[in-house]
């Protein structure tokens, strides 16, 4: 296995062909989770790609897996359980960007525990996965995705807060996992609402531990400090339709070229290529091209 990517993946409902959420009469469903999307979207590149979890033991469970496994993911670690659901999520596209509405208290992803990490672990992979989404579920995924950063290999971590799931000690759960992973992620408007930097180099003087740091910033570049230097790449030209999966698909590029031991402009600007092509999708996904024709084309 190349990666294993471990968080939560809900259902997300969205109005189809761009209506309000409240107004719509047809609804999408699809799979929705960070570090699921990364899986699928690395699968899609060509890469062995893992994503364990807990889904409830119930239809919503079967359609995430499902269509995971559709994706080329392996799921065969996914546990499910009897007692607590499969989380929802709702997509409301409004005029000034999309709107989401979370029902995942109490899901089957929100009880992961240390026995579930323990066993996730112990598998062979190249490199583990995980985001601060998972961190902010409950005090026991808090605990297991420590345990995660803690007693994994080589990890990337991507920062993602997300403010509606946290109660105000965000900013230094999400500083003590970033440090202690590898790879991290994060975009520069995430960390000024989280430590008050301002720009990428006073993200690197917090963030002084992993041995890769991106600082994404929207629109305009991504940086990145590496153990070859600092480098800069600028943001594609994106008609955007839905932001939601962008930061998920960046970081599936740019772990796709780490993996193919490729140069750092050339895994910057994988993950800028895959973010656009999310960014001009209505979902949270969009069927790349192995990365060798990718990179061919840059
Ligand atoms: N307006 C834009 N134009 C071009 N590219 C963009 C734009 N917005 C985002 N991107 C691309 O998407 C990447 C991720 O964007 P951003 O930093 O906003 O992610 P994020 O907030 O982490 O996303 P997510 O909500 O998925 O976690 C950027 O590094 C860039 O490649
Ligand atoms: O917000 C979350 O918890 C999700 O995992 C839903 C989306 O898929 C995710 O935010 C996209 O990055």
């Amino acid at each position: 296995m190349d990666v294993l990517a471990v968080g939560e993946t809900m259902v997300v409902v969205t109005p189809e062909a761009g209506g309000r959420l409240a107004s719509g009469s047809r609804y999408l469903l699809r799979p929705g989770g960070a570090e699921s999307n990364v899986a699928a979207l690395l699968a899609r590149l060509g890469h062995k790609a893992a994503w364990a979890s807990a889904l409830g033991a119930d239809p919503l469970g079967d359609l995430v897996l499902d269509d995971l496994g559709r994706h080329g993911v392996d799921v065969s670690l996914v546990r499910r359980d009897g007692q607590r659901p499969t989380a929802v999520y709702f997509k409301d596209p409004t005029p000034a960007g999309t709107r989401v509405y979370y029902y995942r208290g109490g899901s089957a992803a929100s009880a992961i525990s240390l026995a579930d990490i323990a066993h996730w672990s112990a598998q062979p992979a190249r490199l583990v996965h995980v985001s601060g989404i998972t961190a902010a579920l409950s005090e026991q995924t808090r605990e297991a995705t420590r345990a995660l950063v803690r007693g994994s290999g080589l990890v990337s971590f991507d920062v993602n807060h997300r403010p509606q799931l946290w109660h105000g000690d965000a900013p230094e759960v999400l500083l003590d996992l970033a440090q202690d992973s590898d790879i991290v992620f994060v975009g520069r408007d995430e960390a000024e609402a989280l430590w008050g930097t301002t720009d990428a180099e006073s993200v690197r003087a917090l963030l002084d531990r992993p041995r890769y740091l991106v600082v994404k910033d929207a629109a305009i570049e991504a940086v990145s400090f590496t153990p070859t230097g600092v480098h800069r790449v600028p943001s594609a030209e994106v008609d955007v339709v839905d932001v939601v999966g962008a930061g998920d698909a960046f970081a599936a590029g740019w772990l796709s070229g780490f993996l193919d031991d490729r140069d750092e402009t050339t895994r910057l600007r994988l993950g800028h290529y895959a973010a656009a092509r999310v960014l001009e999708s209505p979902s949270d996904f969009a069927d790349l091209p192995p990365a060798t024709e990718i990179v061919a084309g840059l």
